[in-house]
Parts: structure tokens; C-alpha cells; sequence
């Protein structure tokens, strides 16, 4: 690592609203230049968070430090953060370049700088035809960019960006996703984006925190909690997987030997914090399986195929384990040349690698 300080450290952080505790001692770190993603579901925390860090709220315990400073005693508007609200709130009796301008004149720039600031900004945004508008003669997406572009004008270092594309039909709020990417990415700006949407997360984000009742559940790169989720709570609500429940019988050499209810032994990933004796669950993504008609090398669960649903990209086999719950394969249209699809009623074997079969802390 640099020496370039954090864009912030949150240490110890808890927050209390009377006896509900809606923050439990959070400690996370977010670097200079990060595209950085609060996610979890709706009461979880995720905007508490970002409201401490904007300074609407105050942090009952702990500390958080914004480029190594702490910032407990910094009014909001002293503070190097703007936010990006689901709403936009932009001023409806002004145009597009007076709503961009506007921060900046409050912040005591001149008529003339703050058009002028406006005018780059509608420059990166892709809105400069649309200048002279009002916000109702603006499509939503549009409307969210000159809020964007209002955000960023004052050469905020740290954007806030609450559940930004939350008001936006699906087709423009995945359009939007690259171009927030790309804006992050052209500014050098580090921004913090809260969202309920694990898909939006995915796609976007450097590094996600995931967050469930106040709790910091995992930080880590897209990929890594995706394909290696600490618990059952990170497995479940990122993306689809299966679940099974398993007994530990020993560990050795970074693989665990595992067993199903009715004894079928599996070698699944070895797990920090999992030991021999334990009885945790097994998750294992749907796209890591494929369905043959004899066992193969790797490890093989015997089922009868219950259905195949069409979603489009892919096709979802649901198969009833002989000696387990059901398992969902999704086979991707790319792959059907070479993974079979079974007809319902088929008996088939679900295979999958032990690299792919993850054991979690519950
Ligand atoms: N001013 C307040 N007084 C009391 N409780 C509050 C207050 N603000 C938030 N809470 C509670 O704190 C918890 C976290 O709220 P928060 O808004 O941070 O959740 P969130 O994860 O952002 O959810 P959403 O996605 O629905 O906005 C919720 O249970 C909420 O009811």
C-alpha cells in the first residue's frame, strides 16, 4: 500500500438511536479512489453509515477519520463529501445550469465561476445540449446525472450516492451503472454507494461491504464474495446458491470431508473457523454444477430431475437429491453444447468440484 491515508476509517463505530442500536461497532477502512459499495437489505444500516460519514447523523461510539483526520467535531458543509440523494431534489424553477451552479455561488464562488464550473460539469455528465432546461422537461436518467453533476461540481474528494438509481426504470438504472462507473473513474473522486441491489453492486463496485442488522457481515472484492461468502447470511442474499447441510469429519490439506443426512460423503473446501465434528451448511453456486448420467471424478449426488425452466440466458434444472433437499444447476445457453440437459422425471447425477462446494460460519 501507499502512504495516500484512507479516504476513511470508520473504527469502532456505534450507533444508537434510544435503546435501538442501529449500528454495531462497524470498523471498515475505504481507500482514495474507490468505487466502494454498502450493500444489504432494507433497516440494515447502510444509510446511518453513510449519514455519519456526511455528518447528519452523530457516531454514539467510535471514530471515523476522513484522509486520517477525524471529523467528530466538522459540520457537514465543512466537510470534503458531497451526496447523491434517490430523489435528486433538484430546484424546479431553475435550469439545469443554474442547479448545477447553484452550491457553488452558496459556497461564495461568483455567478460567472459557478457557470463555468456548471459547463464542464454538463460536460461530463453528456448534458451540455440540455443547459437551458428545467428539470420537468428532462427524462428521469437525466435528471439523476445533472443531480450527479450538482454533486460533484464543488470537487467533492468523497461522493455519497444513496440508492442513486433506485427511481429509474431497469433498462436506464444498468445504463446508468456504467456510466457512474466511468464517472468514478474519470474523476479520481472515491465514492460510497449505498444499495439494496446486489446485481448493482456486483457490477460496479471495487470492494463491497455487506451489511445485515448493524452488523459489518463481509468486505471484499466483488469476486471474492461472491465465490468465497463467509456465512450463510453473505451466500443467500449474493446471487443464487444452493444450501445443504453437512457434518465435518476431519480436515486435512485445505479440504474437508464432509457428509449429507444420509451418510453420502463430499469433499468441500476447508473454512477458517470450521472443525472437525461441526454441522454447518454447504453452499455451492448453480452455475459450479453440471448433471451427468453416470458418476463422474468429481463429487456426484444421485437425483431425479423434478423441472427445467427457460430464464432466458440460461436454463434452471431443479433436481431432487436421493439423499438431500433439492439442488437448482443453471446451464448457460453458451454451454449446452457441452452439459446435458435432463428431461424431467430423468434420474441424473449432480457433480460439482470441491473447489466450488464452500462450507460457512453460521
Ligand atoms: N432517526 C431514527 N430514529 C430511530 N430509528 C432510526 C432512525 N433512523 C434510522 N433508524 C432505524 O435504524 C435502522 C437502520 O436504518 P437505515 O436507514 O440506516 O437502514 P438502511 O439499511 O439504509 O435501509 P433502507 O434501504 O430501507 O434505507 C432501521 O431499523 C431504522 O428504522
Amino acid at each position: 500500500m501507499s502512504d495516500t491515508p484512507n479516504a476513511i476509517d470508520v473504527v469502532d463505530a456505534i450507533k444508537r438511536y434510544g435503546d435501538f442500536t442501529a449500528l454495531q461497532k462497524i470498523s471498515l477502512s475505504i481507500y482514495d479512489n474507490e468505487f466502494f459499495t454498502l450493500l444489504g437489505p432494507s433497516g440494515c444500516g447502510k444509510t446511518t453509515l453513510l449519514r455519519m460519514i456526511a455528518g447528519f447523523e452523530d457516531v454514539t461510539e467510535g471514530a471515523i477519520f476522513l484522509f486520517g483526520d477525524e471529523i467528530e467535531d466538522l459540520p457537514p458543509n465543512k466537510r470534503p463529501v458531497n451526496t447523491v440523494f434517490q430523489n435528486y431534489a433538484l430546484f424546479p424553477h431553475m435550469t439545469v445550469t443554474e442547479n448545477v451552479g447553484f452550491g457553488l455561488e452558496m459556497r461564495g464562488r461568483s455567478k460567472s465561476e459557478a457557470r463555468a464550473r456548471a459547463g464542464e460539469m454538463l460536460e461530463l455528465v453528456q448534458l451540455s445540449q440540455f443547459a437551458d432546461r428545467k428539470p420537468s422537461q428532462l427524462s428521469g436518467g437525466q435528471q439523476q446525472r445533472v443531480a450527479l453533476a450538482r454533486a460533484l461540481a464543488p470537487q467533492p474528494k468523497v461522493l455519497l450516492l444513496d440508492e442513486p438509481l433506485s427511481a429509474l426504470d431497469l433498462k436506464l438504472r444498468q445504463a446508468m451503472r456504467f456510466e457512474l462507473k466511468e464517472l468514478q473513474r474519470e474523476t479520481g473522486i472515491t465514492f460510497i454507494f449505498v444499495t439494496h441491489d446486489q446485481e448493482e453492486a456486483l457490477t460496479m463496485s471495487d470492494r463491497i461491504a455487506v451489511m445485515s442488522a448493524g452488523k459489518l457481515q463481509q468486505l471484499g472484492e466483488a469476486k471474492d464474495i461472491y465465490e468465497r461468502p463467509h456465512n450463510m447470511f453473505v451466500a443467500d442474499f449474493i446471487g443464487e446458491t444452493n444450501l445443504l447441510e453437512v457434518s465435518v469429519d476431519q480436515i486435512a490439506g485445505g479440504r474437508a470431508t464432509c457428509h449429507l443426512g444420509g451418510g453420502h460423503e463430499l469433499t468441500c473446501n476447508e473454512v477458517e473457523g470450521v472443525g472437525a465434528g461441526a454441522r454447518v451448511h454447504m453452499s455451492v453456486r448453480p452455475e459450479r454444477l453440471f448433471l451427468s448420467d453416470e458418476p463422474t471424478e468429481s463429487e456426484s449426488l444421485k437425483g431425479t430431475v423434478r423441472d427445467n425452466i427457460f430464464v432466458g440466458t440460461d436454463i434452471q434444472t431443479i433436481i431432487d437429491l436421493a439423499d438431500g433437499p433439492q439442488m437448482i444447476v443453471r446451464t448457460s445457453n453458451s454451454e449446452r453444447g457441452n452439459k446435458r440437459i435432463f428431461d424431467p422425471g430423468a434420474q441424473a447425477y449432480v457433480n460439482m468440484e470441491a473447489e466450488a462446494a464452500r462450507l460457512l460460519v453460521d
